[in-house]
């Protein structure tokens, strides 16, 4: 196992170099995938004010995969995830979606070259049935911003949505649910429809922001079996920032552990697990 001292910044290399430098084995996304393959992050630093919440993380979310992003609380987890999907301009660093440098782009911009993101608030339409907050994920993709678009739509794209909202509403085992109001259901129900929304819109990389908040054991094996599910039927990829260490080690299969804003160590989730650098972080220094 090669494990990493943390390193300054000016120490970093590029994400390819970096990810081999720190993985345990050579099978890591970095040593599997074509370049421009997923969502790939160089040299991540965000700063707020003097405090450095990351500090020239690098890491990588390829296709086919569930990419976890873990660490203990404060570890900027949050930040990284805000910085991949638009709501962050980083201080330094490059955030690439398939090739293409998507560092400066909003998140609109981010969405239609094919990264998608759940929230961690679930921002559903409660007045809305389970149906329709799902055909929206799809109908606002077409629309591509322009609301009249939406409204006016042709036929092919009316199918479209339709084809799309049946196949996710059989994939999130939500069709019992179809008709029922959004705003009437639990939250183990909203978080399916959060993430049914997000699939209809057809997304080659999800970012999933703590998809297991508020959910119990049932409701978050439910939830892990969907996501494994669509990542090996679609090829998709998904990057999961996550607490609930279960579903993590269930899903994913590498992940990248951030601490103090420096990312300490990545590999498989048994490595993860084994590792004493990880453990400390999460239990502090007199457990090292
Ligand atoms: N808007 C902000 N302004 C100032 N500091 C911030 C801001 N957002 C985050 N931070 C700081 O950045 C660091 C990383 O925070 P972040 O929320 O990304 O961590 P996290 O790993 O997601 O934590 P948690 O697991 O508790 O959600 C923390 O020190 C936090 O206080």
């Amino acid at each position: 196992m090669n494990e990493k001292e943390t390193q300054s910044p000016s120490t970093h290399s590029p994400s390819t170099q970096s990810a081999s430098t720190l993985s345990p084995s050579t099978q890591g996304p970095s040593a599997m995938s074509p370049s421009g393959d997923g969502l790939e992050i160089d040299d991540l630093t965000i700063r707020f004010g003097g405090n450095t919440a990351v500090d020239s993380a690098a890491f990588a979310a390829p296709l086919g995969r569930v990419t976890g992003l873990i660490g203990p609380n404060g570890a900027g987890k949050t930040t990284t995830f805000n910085a991949c999907s638009g709501l962050l301009r980083p201080s330094q660093g490059e955030i690439r979606l398939f090739g293409k440098d998507i560092t400066g782009r909003p998140p609109a911009a981010r969405a239609q070259l094919g990264l998608g993101r759940t929230f961690q608030r679930m921002d559903l339409f409660d007045s809305l049935t389970v149906e329709q907050n799902i055909a929206l994920g799809r109908e606002a993709g077409l629309a591509r911003g322009n609301p009249l678009k939406q409204l006016l739509s042709t036929p092919a794209e009316t199918r479209a949505v339709r084809a799309a909202t049946e196949e996710v509403l059989e994939l999130c085992g939500l069709r019992a649910l179809r008709h029922e109001i959004a705003g009437s259901l639990s939250t183990g129900q909203r978080r399916l429809v959060d993430l049914g929304r997000v699939l209809a819109g057809d997304f080659k990389l999800l970012l999933l922001d703590e998809p297991s908040s508020g959910l119990d054991t049932a409701e978050t094996e439910k939830f892990g079996a969907i996501v494994t599910r669509v990542v090996a039927e679609r090829g998709c990829g998904v990057l999961l920032v996550e607490h609930d260490m279960g579903l993590v080690m269930s899903v994913c299969d590498h992940l990248y552990v951030l601490d103090f804003g420096r990312m300490i160590f990545e590999g498989s989730p048994a490595e993860v697990r084994a590792s004493p650098a990880v453990r400390a972080a999460y239990l502090g220094s007199e457990a090292a």
